[in-house]
């Protein structure tokens, strides 16, 4: 694995401490061909719980969610260890483990909960097969660019993304890590339709987490306490999760990701996007937008 020379004030980085392994054209952090026939034929079981996202739209926001409810609102038990190590991530070997979590996944006894960034039609057949319950969930594109964009910047795990006009275009023309936003959540709004998926937005969790939670809560067949309930909302609030180490992600060496030079837990609110976009970027995003988009169904918020 390629050693990180880096200097992140000047943005200077070699590599990235990720493999980049393109499979049908999408660039996917994975270790080896060898790895990926692993992840394609990964057996899933029928009690598996998926959380599937594109990346920056609410995937930690959501895995803490899930954890507290499966821990009944237990603080403490949410906070045995932090969130990359409570739960696999599918397709990813990090730096910092012994193993790739497709093996941790492996030895896990069920019911196991597993995150992956995979589009729809690079999912293993195995999670149909078996009728897995997946959770997806969408974040309006210009704030997933955004908080992408921070990302690159300070997880050196992923390539160096040069400046905002540079990472904007490749964003829009899919040319990032797990490919077009546009097909992500087109592929996965089309497959809601004939699997057993619950699929959320990032803006709507934040404007109502109570119904939003409990959506969550008929889709697992799961009954809490209205007090449990408001517990999940106030743990996994932003402001909260922020400074919860287990969650933070600050745990992690700052050779994975310096979060001196941009948080992990930066905003957390809809709408950022407007700190960066310029009028141009804006109008020829949503000419774009609008052509990418036609067809569907899928509507976002902005803003709330
Ligand atoms: N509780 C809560 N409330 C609101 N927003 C939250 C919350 N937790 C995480 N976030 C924000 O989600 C963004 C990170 O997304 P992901 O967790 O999907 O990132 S990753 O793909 O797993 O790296 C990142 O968004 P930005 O702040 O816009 O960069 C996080 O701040």
């Amino acid at each position: 694995m390629a050693k990180v020379e880096k200097n992140f004030s000047t943005m200077e980085r070699s590599s990235t401490l990720f493999n980049i392994l393109e499979v049908d054209g999408i660039p996917l952090p994975v270790l080896s061909k060898e790895m990926w026939n692993k992840i394609s034929n990964f057996q899933a079981r029928p009690d598996d719980l998926f959380l599937v996202t594109y990346p920056k739209s609410g995937t930690t926001w959501m895995q803490e969610i899930l954890d507290m409810i499966k821990n009944d609102g237990d603080v403490e038990k949410c906070k045995r260890v932090n969130t990359l190590e409570r739960y696999p991530f599918l397709e990813v070997k990090f730096p910092h483990k012994e193993k790739p979590d497709l093996e941790i996944a492996l030895e896990m006894s069920s019911p196991r909960l597993i995150k992956t960034h995979l589009p729809s039609h690079l999912i293993p057949p195995s999670i149909w097969k078996e009728n897995c319950k997946i959770i997806y969930v969408a974040r309006n594109a210009k704030d997933c660019l955004v908080s992408f964009y921070h990302f690159h910047r300070m997880a050196s795990l992923l390539p160096d993304p040069q400046n905002f006009e540079e990472f904007y275009e490749k964003f829009m023309s899919g040319k990032v890590l797990f490919g077009s936003w546009f097909d992500h959540v087109k592929g996965w709004w089309a497959a809601k339709d004939t699997h057993q998926i619950l699929y959320l937005f990032y803006e709507d969790i934040k404007k109502d987490p109570k119904r939003e939670i409990e959506k969550i809560l008929k889709f697992l067949e799961k009954d809490i306490s209205e007090e449990i309930l408001n517990k999940i909302i106030y743990h996994t609030s932003f402001d909260v999760m922020k400074q919860n180490p287990m969650t933070n992600y600050t745990t992690l060496p700052t050779s994975i990701m310096d979060h001196s030079i941009s948080p992990f837990m930066r905003k957390g609110m809809p709408g950022d996007w407007k700190n960066y976009f310029t009028v141009a970027q804006n109008e020829e995003f949503d000419k774009d937008y609008q052509k990418k988009m036609t067809g569907s169904t899928l509507t976002f918020r902005t803003e709330i």
